[in-house]
């Protein structure tokens, strides 16, 4: 089967900066894959050369099988790229007509615009649209021309959360009838809501590419989080402690069951007892530098 996306061995430099660093990357049909990574970790730099933008300087890179950079590969591509310039003049259902025009069999417009709840906003000028209206029209525009698969930057940075609820739905039903999906994200949260594969990047190398459950896996740390009035940061096996509202304390610990267990026997009060996996913010502080969750300051945070 032809991979979506094939990113073989790639390089990038700009200037002194070494913006990719060997990286390789394959992403199949229908599948819908999260990149994380800090500023500057070179995933724009990835999505640009995917999108035909930029070339590489060593190794390849393949859109549906083809030369990115041949228009024939990118009609079935759609982009949101992390700023839009938006013609500020021009009204919202022109922008997405005018986009419209240039694939062979767009969505209706005004289905597009029920899609992202822009319906109410067509006749508005663009240039008169909040932030977040216009990041949701940019993220619209990734879909007029019903591309195989979306390359989304950043797509509901500056949205509230009903707004960032909305766009993660039109996201789900892309990707719930087939569509490949390539986001990046600073929102881990958002990457645990919709990927079901975590591709980590960190000063141009790829750290992981793992499914997301197994990348939560991979951090064993649990979470215990429970109300007592009495200090439990000093119980065996607590490697780290931190107060919550009132008496609730969160004990990070390598084994839950023997904590309980000794939380237990110790005879000390308490209520609310609740063990948490990891959340994807702990997995990628581990995986970005190994030890951050619960190595070095482990006794500080008591
Ligand atoms: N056009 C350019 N000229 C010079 N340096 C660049 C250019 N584009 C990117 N870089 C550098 O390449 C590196 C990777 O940048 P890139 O934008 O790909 O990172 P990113 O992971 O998308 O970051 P962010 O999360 O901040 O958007 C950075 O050091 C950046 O400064």
């Amino acid at each position: 089967m032809t991979e979506v996306v094939e990113v073989s061995g790639v390089t990038r430099r700009f200037g002194e900066v070494l913006a990719l660093d060997d990286v390789s990357l394959a992403v199949g049909p229908g599948e819908l894959v999260g990149m994380l990574g800090p500023n500057g970790a070179g995933k724009s730099t990835l999505l640009s050369l995917v999108s035909g933008q930029r070339k590489p300087d060593s190794g390849t890179v393949r859109l549906l099988g083809g030369d990115p950079r041949d228009p024939a590969s990118r009609v079935s591509l759609g982009i949101t790229p992390q700023e839009t310039g938006l013609p500020a003049t021009l009204r919202v259902h022109e922008v997405v007509d005018f986009v419209a025009q240039h694939y062979p069999s767009p969505l209706p417009t005004g289905e597009l615009l029920e899609l992202f709840g822009l319906r109410d906003l067509a006749r508005r000028q663009t240039g008169s649209l909040s932030g977040g209206q216009k990041r949701r029209l940019a993220v619209a525009l990734s879909l007029v021309g019903r591309p195989r698969v979306v390359l989304l930057d950043e797509p509901t940075t500056g949205l509230d959360v009903s707004g960032r609820a909305a766009l993660w739905d039109a996201i789900r039903d892309y990707h719930a009838e087939g569509g490949t999906v390539l986001l990046t994200s600073h929102y881990l949260e958002e990457v645990q809501a919709l990927a079901e594969r975590v591709v980590v990047i960190d000063h141009g190398r790829v750290l992981t590419d793992d499914t997301l459950d197994a990348v939560l896996r991979r951090v064993s740390v649990r979470r215990v989080v429970v109300s007592s009035s009495a200090d439990l940061g000093g119980l065996p096996g607590v490697a780290r402690a931190e107060r919550e509202a009132g008496d609730r304390q969160v004990l990070w610990t390598a084994d839950s069951d023997a904590l309980v267990r000794e939380l237990v026997g110790s005879g000390t009060d308490f209520a609310g007892l609740e063990i948490r996996g990891a959340t994807l913010e702990e997995a990628f502080a581990e995986l970005v530098t190994p030890g951050a969750l619960v190595g070095a300051s482990e006794g500080e945070a008591r």
